[in-house]
């Protein structure tokens, strides 16, 4: 045996170990939402770019839901507006739903869309307002039982994943921003990233949806441990809900509509870990918090 053969072996092992997970997950639908804090390295948003492609390449069908909470803010602070926060979300007068559109569907979007377009002819950007993809009405949260107004907030009321869904049938890599239409007004809503890609993975019937954000998972007893919860079910996930704090609420409120509506799992991984997707998808070493639904109840 030539040595060249000998020492290109373990490579063809590496290969081999993901053959399960291949079969596992060919024509499967999964949303990756990729959150605007995991989004500050140069090196990770490219190793971000060739995950999704590796799984495209792979027989599956990414679909990508993008954040931008942290680029939003800055953009808005070089506009001299404040950025506040009620109840988790951004509060949007109509001058900042302008540059939220703005960075969003014309700065992060096309960045990302640019990464992944480095491989191939394959992403393409739309927003929610792009074919009624998403429909949303007014969000009023209740702070302390009270409904307050935190302006161009939306609520998702309606989905159509038509347009999705033809990218994904043209073998492209859908990337969503999360804007929605007005179901109402003619104007157009701001509405959290977690909850535009949980949403968007229950409507397409997705297998997985996975949340890059900037910590491991979801923390035990946040910020007092580093202990990360690795698994719990859709009834457990709902009883820790009124204990979560803001970035979490959204991601984890996300998690539990997606495993309620068909979804298989969720998953909240580390978006600072290179390569963090193929991780998760290919090998045992799940990182990161997965929610599952309820077992079945077993009938005697
Ligand atoms: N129980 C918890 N476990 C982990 N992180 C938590 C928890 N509660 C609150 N957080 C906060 O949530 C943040 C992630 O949410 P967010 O800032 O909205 O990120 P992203 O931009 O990825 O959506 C973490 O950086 C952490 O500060
Ligand atoms: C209503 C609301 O809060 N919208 C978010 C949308 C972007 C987002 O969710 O970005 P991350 O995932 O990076 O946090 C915002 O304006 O920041």
């Amino acid at each position: 045996m030539s040595t060249r053969k000998h020492t290109a072996l373990p490579k063809a092992q590496i290969l081999i170990e993901a053959l399960p997970w291949l079969t596992r997950h060919r024509g499967r639908t999964v949303v990756i939402k990729f959150g605007g804090n995991a989004m500050v390295d140069e090196d990770l948003k490219a190793a971000f770019a060739q995950d999704v492609v590796f799984l495209h390449h792979a027989g599956l069908r990414p679909v990508v839901v993008h954040g931008g909470g942290p680029q939003i803010s800055a953009a808005l602070d070089r506009h001299g507006l404040v950025s506040e926060f009620k109840a988790g979300l951004r509060v949007t007068t109509p001058e900042a739903m302008d540059v939220v559109r703005m960075v969003l569907a014309g700065q992060v979007q096309r960045e990302l869309v640019g990464l992944l377009n480095q491989h191939g002819p394959l992403a393409v950007g739309i927003t929610g307002e792009d074919a009624h993809t998403l429909t949303a009405t007014r969000h009023q949260p209740l702070i302390d039982g009270e409904p307050v107004d935190i302006g161009r907030v939306g609520e998702i009321t309606a989905l159509d994943t038509g347009a999705i869904e033809a990218l994904l049938a043209d073998g492209r890599i859908p990337v969503v921003s999360s804007i929605a239409r007005s179901e109402d007004d003619g104007h157009v809503y701001n509405v959290n990233a977690d909850t535009a890609a949980a949403a968007l993975a229950a409507a397409l019937g997705a297998e997985t949806l996975m949340v890059l954000t900037d910590v491991e998972g979801l923390y035990e007893d946040w910020p007092n441990s580093d202990e990360v919860i690795s698994r719990l079910t859709a009834t457990e996930l709902e009883k820790l809900l009124p204990e979560l704090s803001s970035g979490m609420v959204p991601k984890m409120e996300g998690c539990l509509h997606a495993v309620r509506n068909g979804v298989r799992t969720a998953r909240v991984i580390d978006g600072r870990v290179q390569h963090s997707i193929l991780l998760e998808i290919f090998t045992d070493e799940g990182i990161g918090t997965m929610v599952v639904p309820d077992e079945p109840e077993a009938h005697a």
